[in-house]
């Protein structure tokens, strides 16, 4: 189990990349959600102990962040821009990761690095220069090389930035099978990638924690609030300040999906939400800060 009292971190004097964070997570898979600049990697390095919180206290299966070198024995971490030597070979690149964790057996190196290469299905790409490998391959790579020494926490920041769709449902069944044994946090800005995968989620917006709890408790913060309505062109321009989460010309004019405490129109209907729309309403319809 993770648990963070009133965590804090302020990267210059008077502003708070986090601020009073209290969260506890459990097995399973976890979904940290949050526009752009909500403080989720920020969260991440902590928890990967890279970075040292201002204020506040916490424990990763009961080892505290005080003592980052009994917390880096069981956590493993896939950083948002996860760096690799293109000139090497899937399996090099795994071999050298390996000697940087410790892992010092020759043979046990081998052992590790071949039970991976299989998880993450490189197996027959292993000779190859990393160079030539897709975006979703370095990914599993990038997991496998989390995954050595077997640690009870993987942290993935942002992992399927710039993977094609199949490569996406591939990568999120790999974190999806990997989480039945042990924490895994996923923290993205797309509310698909935790849909059909996490039980439990949380919501960090400028620092702060907004949300945590079940998804359909997420997706219900958007009951009464999502509305449909079809206007005119000129109706639709006299919207623009509120959220219009999607829009499509019709024969009749444009058909808009808006997320409002109020009607946006005389004529609009509430629908029920989606998990998507329960999170727009909860940060107030803005995916970036
Ligand atoms: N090294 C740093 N020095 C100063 N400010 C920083 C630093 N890293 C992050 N910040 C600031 O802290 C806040 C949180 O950033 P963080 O990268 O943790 O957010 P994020 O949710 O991961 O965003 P993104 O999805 O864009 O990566 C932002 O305001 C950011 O500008």
């Amino acid at each position: 189990m993770i648990q963070l009292n009133q965590l804090s971190k302020s990267y210059k004097t008077n502003e708070w990349a986090l601020r009073k964070l209290d969260l506890t997570i459990g097995k399973g898979m976890f979904g940290l959600l949050g526009p752009n600049g909500a403080g989720k990697t920020t969260l991440m390095r902590i928890l990967a102990t890279l970075l040292r919180p201002t204020e506040g206290t916490g424990t990763v299966n009961g080892r505290p962040l005080t003592k980052p070198e009994e917390i880096r024995e069981i956590v493993g971490y896939l950083p948002q821009f996860f760096q690799i030597y293109p000139q090497l070979t899937g399996r090099e690149f795994l071999e050298y990761a390996a000697v940087m964790k410790g892992i010092e057996d020759r043979r046990e190196r081998k052992r590790q690095i071949a039970e991976l290469l299989d998880k993450v299905n490189l197996t027959d790409k292993a000779h190859r220069k990393i160079k030539s490998y897709s975006g979703g391959m370095k990914q599993r790579l990038g997991i496998a090389q989390a995954l050595l020494g077997s640690p009870e926490v993987i942290i993935v920041d942002e992992p399927t930035a710039g993977l094609d769709p199949e490569e996406r449902v591939r990568f999120r069944h790999l974190l999806g099978e990997l989480s039945l044994q042990r924490i895994v946090i996923l923290s993205t800005h797309i509310v698909a990638d935790i849909e059909s995968s996490c039980q439990q989620a949380a919501v960090l917006s400028r620092g702060s924690l907004r949300f945590c709890g079940s998804l359909e408790e997420l997706q219900a913060h958007g009951e009464n609030r999502v509305w449909e309505v079809t206007v005119s062109e000129r109706e639709f321009a006299g919207l623009s300040p509120l959220p219009i989460v999607a829009s499509r010309r019709t024969g009749s004019g444009i058909h808009c999906r808006i997320i409002s405490s109020e009607a946006p129109a005389a004529d609009a209907v509430t629908v029920p939400p989606t998990l998507e729309d329960g999170y727009l309403a909860l940060i107030g319809g803005n995916r970036h800060e």
